[in-house]
Formats: C-alpha cells, sequence, structure tokens
C-alpha cells in the first residue's frame, strides 16, 4: 500500500522503528517528517500528511506525536480527512471498517513499539464495510464535512 507517515518531536523515535516495520512489510511509504529530534508543531506535520492523502499520493496516512490527540485533532481540521487515535487493536481495525478512517494517529508517550506496530498492522489490514448503517454514517460524515 502506498502510504504517508509523520510525526512530531514527541513522536520521532517511534515513527523511525514503524518506518522500518512498514519498508519491511513490503509497503511504500513517504517520509513526511520530522527527520530529527528537534521541536516541530504537530500541525504543520498533519497537513503534509494531509495533504499526500488529499493529494493521492498516498491511500492512507499515519501519525505520531506525543499522544495522538493533537495529530487527530489537527488532520480532522482537513475536509475529506477522517483521522482517529488508535490504541487498541479492536478500535485501530474498527475505525476502517466502520467509519473509513483514512489517518491513524499514535500517541508516543502512551503506547509502546510493539503494540504500536500491531496497530498498524491493523490499520492497513483492514477495508470499509459495505454495511449499509455503515455507508450510511460515513456519508452523514462527508455531509457534515462538506458544510463546514
Ligand atoms: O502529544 C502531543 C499533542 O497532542 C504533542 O506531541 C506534544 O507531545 C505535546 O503537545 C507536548 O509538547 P512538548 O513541546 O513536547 O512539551
Amino acid at each position: 500500500m502506498r502510504l504517508v507517515i509523520g510525526s512530531d518531536h514527541a513522536g520521532f523515535p517511534l515513527k523511525a522503528h514503524l518506518l522500518d516495520h512498514l519498508k519491511a512489510r513490503g509497503h511504500e511509504v513517504e517520509d513526511a517528517g520530522s527527520f530529527d529530534a528537534a521541536p516541530v508543531d504537530f500541525p504543520d506535520v498533519a497537513q503534509k500528511v494531509t495533504d499526500a492523502v488529499l493529494g493521492g499520493r498516498a491511500e492512507r496516512g499515519l501519525m505520531v506525536c506525543g499522544t495522538g490527540v493533537g495529530a487527530s485533532i489537527a488532520a480532522n481540521k482537513v475536509r475529506g480527512i477522517r483521522a482517529a487515535v488508535g490504541h487498541d487493536v479492536h478500535s485501530a481495525h474498527q475505525c476502517v471498517e466502520h467509519d473509513d478512517v483514512n489517518v491513524l494517529c499514535i500517541g508516543a508517550q502512551i503506547v509502546g513499539p510493539w503494540l504500536a506496530t500491531d496497530l498498524i498492522d491493523a490499520f492497513l489490514g483492514a477495508e470499509f464495510s459495505t454495511d449499509e448503517a455503515c455507508r450510511r454514517r460515513v456519508e452523514k460524515l462527508h455531509a457534515m464535512d462538506a458544510a463546514r
């Protein structure tokens, strides 16, 4: 899968681990930074990650900050993005199956590297359900997005 991954300074070490994991799994990954541990504001990285998704360079995005929360808030400000913090394996795949999430956000201060790889594998292995109720609800999200 074509992916984009970004982090702020708090997520930088975990991003490096995830990047290695994703490449070993055969994914094609665009690295949106950060590229060192210098402080960087998560909204700036979220802009780069969401640009890659909306521009079609990446099918899905991944973001790592301290908690996943700031990254998720920032990404959800961008029309067409459905971002979620996913710190348990069930939510990490159900957010795609039910909610068509296209950016998964992880907190490096909350989860360790091994759980993080399980989370992204669950996220990337999931597909949006064809269930009518799930489709209807996400259409309502699209309508809310278009109206803002
Ligand atoms: O978790 C975050 C936002 O939800 C960020 O990654 C930062 O960790 C958080 O904002 C704290 O910032 P700091 O400059 O590292 O103190």
